[in-house]
């Protein structure tokens, strides 16, 4: 079932631009950063209750995708992860597939197996990991 309520943009210009592309274009155009797969996440906002909209690097497995709320490497997590640990009702759009989704943060021993996923996929996320304290939270997105 999508999620429902009023889409509020990102403040931040490059985001919402690569939103308005991503979909405006069907999921197929704006679907990179730097060459490498960017997918869009749809979460609730946590005190809002508007539609936000994220674009994240594109981690998948098997058809089961993750999430890494690394900001760059912030000592503070993104605000989307906050949405997410306060509803974890998410929409996934990959290309021009987009699925209803649930998200769980992982910890231990799975929290490790997608960490290495999401490496693979995008290896800034180690950077960013050795440059702050902050455990970057990883999330698995599986089918709602
Ligand atoms: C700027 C801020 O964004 P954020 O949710 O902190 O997320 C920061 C970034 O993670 C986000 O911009 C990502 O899209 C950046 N980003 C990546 N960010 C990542 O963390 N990981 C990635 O892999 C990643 C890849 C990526 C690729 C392309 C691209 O264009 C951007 C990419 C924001 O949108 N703030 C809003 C509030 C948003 C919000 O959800 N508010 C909640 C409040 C929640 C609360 O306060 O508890 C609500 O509406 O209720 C505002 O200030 O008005």
């Amino acid at each position: 079932m999508p999620l429902e309520g009023e889409y509020e943009p990102s403040p931040e210009k490059w985001v919402r631009d690569q939103v308005e592309l991503f979909e405006g274009s069907g999921g197929t155009e704006g679907t990179t950063m730097r060459g490498m797969p960017v997918i869009i996440l749809t979460t609730l906002g946590a005190r809002s209750g508007k539609i936000r909209k994220t674009p994240l690097m594109r981690v998948e497995h098997d058809g089961r995708y993750a999430v890494v709320a690394s900001k760059g490497g912030a000592p503070s997590h993104p605000v989307w992860y906050h949405n997410l640990v306060a509803d974890p009702r998410a929409e996934l759009q990959d290309g021009p597939v987009r699925q209803d989704m649930t998200a769980r943060e992982l910890d231990g021993a799975e929290r490790e197996l997608w960490w290495k996923r999401a490496v693979e996929a995008y290896p800034d996320y180690a950077d960013y990991q050795a440059g702050t304290d902050r455990v970057i939270p990883v999330f698995v997105l599986e089918l709602a």
